[in-house]
């Protein structure tokens, strides 16, 4: 029977934590469950006479109903004889991407341009172009770069412009700079001119070569293509790397074209970071996983470096001790942060100046002249790319090419780790520049649990490559290669639809977006017109919500006794440094604690590691503040106020502060109320850490709708989704319903080594609906592999 892990205690009852309300009327029959000695699986009816309500499943296929399980511990005996649960079959998704249908937002020219006029706008652009160059040259002769091992840093690693970034970018200035010269040209008002110049095409000016050509698809290939091009047949770089972000609304620049958003009466972001305050407020149902996951899809989804030099080196906008450079020594492409002077916290260091460098901007999609939009260098749609790469050159060098398998470093025999790149510099350590680790994101080294679930996913591909390798001796490395990265595209989509957003979304929010996994059969739902772009918004604002699940510290427990407490990893101390990870020892515990450690609530709290600490490095006493970074980067990229995204998911605009009252907690209003002049100004992410939560989920109703919106692109507009049916590619039905028993819980317990306990959902405190199951047991399913057995 089930039993609770001897030594580890939890505190029950794990419920009614405050933003979360009782949503045990779906539930609304007051049935108690027993799991049946005989092992049957039994779920309660209406009356006694009356067939079950619910189907007994395996219990991470109730996954989205975790909250009312909590109140009504209905679990019972799934066919497979594991735990199981009962809840509602999902059986129909509803299609819903259309939440923010493309509206033609052009506005007609005054007059035509002669091409004379085009001809010296493009002038002007090369001409700015070169002028940055000069500047570098003179500033490189100066050697003014960031210090190895300073905050600043470790800042451009996170934001590093890969090769092609860096080109698109240089391409994506020329058009802003011509587009500005032709805005004054025509006088056009900032409030126009983006739109009116898109009547333009780059491709019939000197200009032309910005533009980025369309691949030839083979629309019968079974496999995704390493930059995502080609996913959707029509549009082929829809969700390609190195493209443009999409936005909900049009953006805000304070000259229409690229100036960011500024204006007198916005505050410094400065100030509004402080309204943040570091309180430890955990949360007490959601385990540190969420937090952890949650990065894990930013960082497959979205990647927006920051501009680098001509030859590839960090931009430096402050000196190395937080303090203004001066105006002829700062980089064009700098834009820092303005940090008071009486900071409650930076005050003390005398720090003036926050690092900045302005996103990358990526050419039009369209070729069009026009505003800018900000650069993807990640594939858009949920592929995996965070563990397999986002460009051919990438996913080619992290591969064996023996076997299907990835490569990895082996310590002492048998520890399985991540390959290492002696040539990347990026990492702080005692010895300058040794001991990188390499994935498919760039920014796999920013903190140990982050790397941790690198690792996990880059350990379950080769021990499945190799048992596929068993089964289908036939297969040569390439097929072995493309079908386990198939099945783990398929898991780690799986995981986040059924564990993970309905953890943050709740599982109305989730029905009312078709983003539930069904029971069984194949959704139908993928439509070549949902464009599976990221959004500006989400990037920017509505996503980085789960910086509020950030705590200061991970746990490590030593053993499952959790009786061998092995101290803490505190954030602050090990950014961009996975040098703990050589330790086999480290790597557990880090999992133990992702199983039993709480994530902070989601709140507008944020702990001082990145909110005073982000990126500090051994050698100094402060770091950055990811909150004033934030709220910069959505100024930089120029997303409208909160009020107007209020207004776009279907609420009234507020036209007072007071009327936001109903949708924020009080005590954020009082305080934007003094910072800000006009309600239209609050910036989308102070907005989204005030909201109350909605029904069943901790984010608010405008991230939530933003975030609903991203994730029914990602699945509408994913030709290889894993639910997709009707083509060539599609997994078969049992092949499908292998997957979805899978778990979270399952991948750690294949990938860890000597963590042998678990709960079934470890994106949940452990409690009497999470029982502690063994992982050698059949409670946590495993995935078949054998259903992959091939004829040919
Ligand atoms: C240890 C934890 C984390 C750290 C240190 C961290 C740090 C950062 C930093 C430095 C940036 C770039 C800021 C800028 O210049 O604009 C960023 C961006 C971002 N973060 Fe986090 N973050 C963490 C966790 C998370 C989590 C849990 C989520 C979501 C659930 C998240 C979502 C995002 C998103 C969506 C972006 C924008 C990425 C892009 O488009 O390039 N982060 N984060
Ligand atoms: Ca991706």
């Amino acid at each position: 029977q089930y039993q609770y892990h001897p030594n580890y205690a939890y505190s029950a009852p794990l419920v009614g934590a405050s933003s979360r309300p009782d949503l045990s009327y779906v539930f609304s029959y007051p049935f108690n469950l027993y799991r049946t000695p005989g092992g049957e699986p039994w779920c309660p009816s209406a009356s006694p006479n009356q067939p079950p309500l619910f189907q007994c499943k395996p219990a991470i296929r109730c996954s989205p109903w975790f909250i009312e399980l909590l109140y009504n511990p209905w679990w019972c005996t799934a066919a497979d004889g594991s735990f199981g649960a009962c809840c509602p079959d999902v059986y129909k998704t509803t299609s819903s991407v259309a939440r923010f249908p493309e509206s033609s937002k052009l506005t007609a020219m005054p007059r035509d341009i002669t091409k004379e006029e085009m001809t010296r706008a493009v002038t002007v652009a090369r001409q700015h172009v070169e002028e940055i160059s000069a500047f570098e040259w003179h500033a490189w002769s100066n050697m003014l770069a960031p210090w190895q091992n300073s905050a600043a840093y470790s800042y451009s690693a996170t934001t590093y412009a890969s090769l092609i970034g860096q080109q698109q970018g240089w391409k994506g200035l020329q058009s802003v700079e011509a587009s500005r010269k032709l805005a004054s040209l025509l006088k056009l008002e900032p409030e126009y001119a983006g739109f009116a110049l898109q009547h333009l095409c780059v491709r019939e000016t000197a200009l032309s070569s910005i533009c980025r050509e369309q691949p030839k698809c083979n629309a019968s290939a079974l496999y995704r293509t390493y930059d995502a091009s080609c996913n959707n047949l029509d549009y082929p770089n829809w969700g390609r790397s190195n493209s443009p972000l999409e936005r909900i609304l049009p953006p805000q620049y304070a000259d229409g074209i690229w100036a960011p958003r500024e204006w007198p009466g916005l505050p410094p972001v400065d100030s509004v970071s402080r309204i943040v305050q570091d309180i430890d407020y955990p949360d007490n149902q959601l385990t540190i996983t969420v937090m952890h996951w949650g990065q894990m899809v930013a960082h497959d989804v979205t990647h927006v470096p920051t501009f680098r030099t001509l030859n590839n080196s960090a931009i430096q906008c402050c000196t190395g001790d937080g303090k203004y450079l001066s105006p002829e020594r700062t980089h064009p492409l700098c834009f820092p942060i303005d940090v008071a002077h009486n900071n409650e916290f930076y005050g003390q260091f005398g720090v003036t100046c926050h690092d900045f460098v302005r996103s990358v901007i990526a050419p039009r999609e369209d070729c069009k002249f026009g505003y800018a939009d900000q650069l993807n260098q990640n594939t858009a749609y949920l592929d995996a790319s965070v563990i397999y790469g986002s460009t051919e050159k990438v996913a080619r060098s992290l591969r064996e090419y023996v076997g299907g398998r990835m490569r990895v470093t082996i310590i002492g025999g048998d520890y399985v780790v991540l390959p290492v790149d002696p040539n990347r510099k990026d990492c702080i350590t005692d010895e300058y520049g040794s001991e990188c680790f390499v994935g498919g994101d760039q920014r796999v080294n920013q903190y140990t649990g982050l790397t941790v679930l690198h690792i996990v996913w880059l350990r379950l591909h080769n021990k499945y490559a190799n048992q596929l390798s068993v089964i289908n001796p036939l297969w040569d490395d390439e097929r072995l290669y493309q079908e386990t990265k198939k099945i783990i595209t398929a898991l780690f989509q799986h995981i986040t639809y059924n564990e993970y957003l309905p953890s943050v979304l709740g599982p109305n929010l989730m029905e009312e977006y078709g983003l539930l996994p069904l029971t069984s059969g194949y959704t139908y739902t993928y439509d070549p017109a949902v464009k599976a772009q990221i959004t500006n918004e989400f990037a920017t604002a509505a996503f980085r919500y789960g910086h509020s699940l950030i705590r200061n510290y991970n746990e490590l427990w030593l053993d499952d006794t959790y009786a061998n407490y092995g101290g803490e990893l505190h954030l602050k101390d090990w950014y961009n440094n996975p040098k703990v990870l050589f330790d086999p020892i480290v790597f557990n515990a880090l999992i133990r604690h992702f199983i039993t450690g709480t994530a902070q609530n989601f709140d507008e709290n944020v702990v001082d590691a990145v909110h005073n600490y982000l990126f500090k490095s051994p050698y100094q006493s402060w770091g950055l503040d990811l909150i004033a970074a934030n709220l910069w980067r959505g100024r930089d990229h120029a997303i409208p106020g909160y009020n107007f995204y209020l207004e776009a998911c279907g609420s009234k605009r507020a036209a007072t502060f007071d009327d936001l009252l109903p949708i924020m907690r009080p005590a954020i209003v009082e305080k934007i109320k003094y910072l800000y002049k006009s309600v239209d100004d609050v910036d989308l992410f102070i907005g989204v850490l005030g909201e109350w939560a909605i029904k069943g989920g901790i984010v608010g109703p405008v991230t939530s709708c933003i975030m609903a919106d991203q994730f029914a692109r990602l699945k509408d507009g994913d030709r290889f989704f894993y639910e997709h049916g009707g083509q060539p590619h599609s997994f078969t039905p049992a092949q499908l319903d292998a997957i979805r028993s899978m778990s979270l819980a399952r991948v750690l317990c294949e990938t860890s080594d000597t963590v042998d306990w678990m709960t079934h959902n470890v994106f949940w405190t452990p409690s009497p609906m999470n029982p502690w199951v063994p992982c050698y047991g059949k409670d946590i399913p495993r995935l078949n592999l054998n259903l992959w057995k091939s004829t040919y």
